[in-house]
């Protein structure tokens, strides 16, 4: 018997997005898609408060990998930088392993830098700053909450070895502070950003203390720093250092917001010539002046409600307000086990399950899923780009660059019930320099290829539109859409890099492989179709029969058709999608074929970074990345087939979709004679169709 359940890989990088609560910026998510996050060796997240004291208590809930962090906290979703900032307020912060040397971490109170200008060191791994930070928007951030007395969660990790106390997970939060000061200094010839963030709770003993340490109530009066005016720019500055007082006005920042008037004074930073700036250290006073927070939120001493640090588990009347589908954004967010306290990624595509191997009881969640009707899915949150829309009645214009030769194939109702669009995708083409010499770095596009001959362009992109009434068929994708949702199909996120330890990243959208092994970067496991469910064998069924005609149509010059032997499922939430890669193994065949279902979804191609196709490379991108030459959008079931395996080798593509529920089911070929003996048999047998 082969094993049904065997490993395969495919390449691709995951990543999510994450929306809703607080609104996202772009570039605080996690990575995008093709970028890699900093290599750094595993040891550099190793465990630093290990010979520490045990702590008094312990946090109220914890995670160990980055990811599960940030996908169920809505106060904390840096997946890069410490800080986690939102149209520029600061929401919350982890100090993990990048400790400053003037970095201090109390039982109630904790100054840390305020990111920026960093970059990893080549040898260690370890960020080390390498520019100024005069203008930070992350120290902008923090001017912000303290102005408006926002509560800024605090997270520890473990690789923090300033942390009093033995963590006992590797991300603890720690509870909900309040920015006092935010200041600019001196380390090293650079400036920088600093914080000093004091707990608001101080009625209670924080957990992360030691069991020895005494709590005393909180004293809003003894301790305080004292205050003195700067003889160049009369602007006062708190006595923070032992060695001695400085100006801290270095303001384009203060200046922007409105805080104070003037930029950095001639006296900020300076000390006297017997003061060793490298080695200060804060005063007594400072680090035990306490701050009434209540004071300063609220003057009438109100209670004042900071909002749970531990998020709740969502509710079918969070399902209903937020839209009735059970696929929002927020169904896709991870939990926090009530048993023991992990955060927790939907991993599964119906259910969460706690993520801890160590957690007794077996954790596990879901809401009543109801069956969302092809109509409501199109219907309903279809936010497709404005360059995408249609009028009523009018079919959708497709976006393409005028490198692409595009086609309406007639006759215009094509026999098998699709309106088919073709694509020629140009093939790399040196250009030559008027004096004949061919120049590597610029390249020219074909002209004239919708003759269907080769040379010129690599294959085709086929894009299949169903008439008016053949999603209704039976067997057609209305059905096949309802289908998919009452079937167990056993989807899954799997890694897709760094694929242990903290780093470790989920792709975004949900799979599971059918048939012949796919080879590729995302472990994948695969299912042989004489266990898929009737809808997987009716999809495989329609498309190979779509491939074989489009592939007719002018594509044999490319390769010739093969009866598909392999399918990828893959489901996909609102805000989840399919991030840029190629579909290249090198045991494919040249086509691949899929079926769009649900909600409408954008896919575009562009030319590898590689490849000397199309010289428009996006601005300031380091990685060289190209702009998209060709966006299509597909709807409620769409076909799209690609032709041709060189387009693969020179072109990536990625998948966006624009609602609340879609499917894909992507066909391939896989050649099982550039398999090894036992995989091959397993191919052939796996790919079989009953
Ligand atoms: O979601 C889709 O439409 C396409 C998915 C895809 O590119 C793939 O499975 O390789
Ligand atoms: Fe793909």
């Amino acid at each position: 018997m082969t094993d049904p359940t065997r490993v395969t890989k495919r390449k691709r990088n995951g990543n999510t997005n994450n929306a809703s609560q607080p609104k996202q910026k772009k570039q605080q998510t996690q990575p995008a898609q093709s970028v890699q996050l900093t290599q750094q060796p595993e040891a550099y997240y190793g465990n630093q408060t290990g010979g520490k004291p045990e702590p008094f208590g312990k946090p109220l809930f914890h995670a160990e990998k980055r990811q599960q962090l940030c996908e169920t906290l809505d106060w904390y979703r840096a997946y890069q930088s410490g800080a986690y900032t939102n149209e520029g307020i600061a929401y919350g912060i982890l100090c993990d392993k990048e400790v400053g040397e003037r970095d201090y971490f109390g039982d109630q109170v904790i100054i840390t830098r305020v990111g920026g200008g960093k970059e990893a060191d080549k040898q260690t791994g370890k960020m080390v700053q390498v520019t100024s930070q005069t203008d930070s928007r992350f120290a902008k951030a923090f001017l912000k909450s303290k102005q408006i007395v926002k509560p800024i969660g605090v997270i520890a990790g473990q690789g923090n070895h300033g942390c009093p106390t033995a963590l006992p997970h590797y991300y603890c939060p720690l509870d909900w502070f309040h920015a006092t000061d935010v200041w600019c200094e001196n380390y090293n010839g650079l400036s920088r950003w600093m914080v000093r963030l004091e707990k608001i709770n101080l009625d209670e003993k924080s957990w992360w203390s030691a069991k020895a340490t005494p709590h005393t109530p909180p004293d809003f009066n003894t301790h305080k720093a004292e205050v003195k005016e700067c003889p160049k720019c009369k602007k006062e500055s708190k006595v923070i250092y032992k060695q001695g007082w400085t100006c801290l006005n270095a303001d384009p920042v203060a200046e922007k917001l409105g805080v104070r008037e003037k930029t950095t004074c001639t006296g900020f930073f300076k000390f006297g010539s017997d003061v060793n700036d490298k080695t200060l250290e804060y005063t007594e006073q400072y680090l035990l002046e306490r701050t009434n927070f209540k004071e300063l939120r609220d003057p009438s001493g109100l209670e004042v409600h900071t909002g749970p640090l531990k998020p709740r588990l969502p509710t079918m009347e969070d399902v209903e307000t937020l839209g009735n589908f059970g696929f929002e954004e927020k169904c896709k967010r991870g939990v926090v086990c009530p048993l023991c306290g992990c955060c927790s990624r939907r991993v599964e595509w119906g259910r969460w399950i706690c993520e801890s191997s160590t957690s007794n009881g077996h954790f596990e969640y879901s809401l009543p899923a109801r069956i969302i009707t092809a109509d409501e899915s199109t219907a309903n949150g279809n936010d497709i780009p404005r360059s995408l829309r249609t009028d009523p009645g009018e079919m959708h214009k497709d976006v393409v660059d005028d490198i692409i030769d595009r086609l309406e194939l007639d006759p215009p109702e094509h026999e098998f019930g699709y309106k088919i669009y073709r694509y020629g995708i140009p093939d790399e083409t040196p250009v030559k320099t008027p004096d004949e010499t061919p120049d590597e770095t610029a390249v020219e596009m074909p002209k004239e290829t919708s003759d269907g001959k080769p040379g010129a362009i690599i294959g085709y992109v086929y894009h299949l539109k169903p008439n008016a009434n053949i999603n209704q068929q039976p067997e057609g994708a209305d059905g096949l859409f309802e289908d998919l949702q009452r079937t167990d199909l056993g989807l899954k996120r799997n890694p897709s890099r760094h694929n242990k330890g903290v780093n470790e990243v989920l792709t975004a959208h949900w799979a599971t492989n059918w048939g012949a092994p796919y080879k590729y970067r995302v472990a994948q496991e695969s299912r042989p179709f004489k266990d898929a469910p009737s809808v997987i064998i009716s999809a495989i069924t329609q498309l190979s029969s779509a491939g074989k005609k489009s592939v007719a149509l002018g594509g044999e010059a490319f390769g010739s058709f093969n009866e598909f032997n392999e399918m990828l499922s893959v489901g996909y939430f609102e805000g989840s999608h399919m991030g840029w890669h190629d579909d290249g193994e090198k045991t494919l065949g040249p086509t691949v074929a899929s079926m769009s279902l649900g909600c409408s979804s954008v896919m575009q191609w562009r030319p590898k970074a590689k490849a000397k196709i199309c010289g428009k490379t996006k601005a300031n991108n380091k990685k060289q990345e190209k702009v998209p030459v060709l966006k299509i959008l597909l709807e409620h079931g769409d076909i799209m087939i690609m032709h041709g395996a060189k387009i693969q080798q020179l072109y990536e593509h990625e998948v966006k979709p624009c609602g609340k529920l879609r499917f894909a089911l992507t066909c391939r070929y896989i050649d099982p004679t550039t398999l090894s003996g036992e995989e091959r048999a397993y191919a052939e047998k796996a790919g079989e169709l009953p």
